[in-house]
């Protein structure tokens, strides 16, 4: 116990603990994240992942993803690029070094959006994130909430939804996630995840003050 409090205060000094969301597709990952990015300016900062998926409709090349071939992100991971990646509904994912060291190096909380393989991943590694899932109120509302996103092909949302049954079992095993936030009415689901990190958020504060 005592070493784990050194252990915070040492990585607290060194900057903020990063923060790793999971949870199935469709959950309310992106919206959480993008309103806690929103109303805390330049506190946050997203690892960019690389994917071989293809942009959506908004999405912008080197602000959501790094939008790459399966060549490129293969010679990636073999120069050993990367601190993590994964296959995800018939596309490849990955948190590359350089996202996390960008974000790291302003000081800035580094948030990683990553999936159930990204996680058991990243718990071998030294980051020490805070583990928060993010889930849906129920299979239903999450098939619904998928279908009105209008980004999916049938197919992809057939997968989306099979690899979300694991992703909730994975969320109910004990020792995996320091918090587990149920995404049903929105703000509800944004202060709790607000009160998970406000630790972290404090630390990035005071370390403007003493700057
Ligand atoms: N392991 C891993 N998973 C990732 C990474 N980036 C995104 N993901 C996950 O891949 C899954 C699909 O992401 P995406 O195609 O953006 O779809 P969305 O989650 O429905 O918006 C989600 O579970 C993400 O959390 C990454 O770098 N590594
Ligand atoms: N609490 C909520 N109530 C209703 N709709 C929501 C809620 N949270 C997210 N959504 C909607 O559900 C869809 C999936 O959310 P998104 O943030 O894209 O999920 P993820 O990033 O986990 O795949 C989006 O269209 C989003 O606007």
């Amino acid at each position: 116990m005592f070493m784990r409090f050194i252990y915070k205060r040492l990585s607290a000094m060194a900057g903020p603990r990063p923060v790793v969301l999971s949870g199935p597709s469709g959950a309310g990952k992106s919206t959480l994240l993008k309103k806690l990015m929103k109303e805390y300016n330049n506190v946050f900062g997203f690892s960019v992942s690389h994917t071989t998926r293809n942009p959506r409709p908004g999405e912008e090349n080197g602000k959501d993803y790094h939008y790459v071939t399966r060549d490129v992100m293969k010679a990636g991971i073999d120069k050993g690029e990367f601190i993590e990646n994964a296959e995800f509904s018939g596309n490849m994912y990955g948190t590359s070094k350089a996202a996390v060291q960008d974000v790291q190096a302003k000081n800035l909380i580094c948030i990683l959006d990553i999936d159930m393989q990204g996680v058991k991943n990243i718990k071998k590694t030294d980051l020490n994130p805070i583990y928060i899932s993010i889930q849906p109120p129920s299979m239903e509302v999450l098939e619904k909430r998928l279908r009105d996103r209008k980004t999916e092909s049938e197919e992809s949302l057939q997968k989306r939804l099979n690899a979300a049954k694991n992703e909730i079992e994975f969320s109910k095993k004990p020792g995996i996630f320091d918090v587990v936030i149920v995404n049903d009415n929105l703000e509800d689901a944004y202060d709790q995840l607000k009160n998970a990190v406000l630790e972290e958020i404090n630390v990035v504060n005071k370390m403007k003050v003493s700057s």
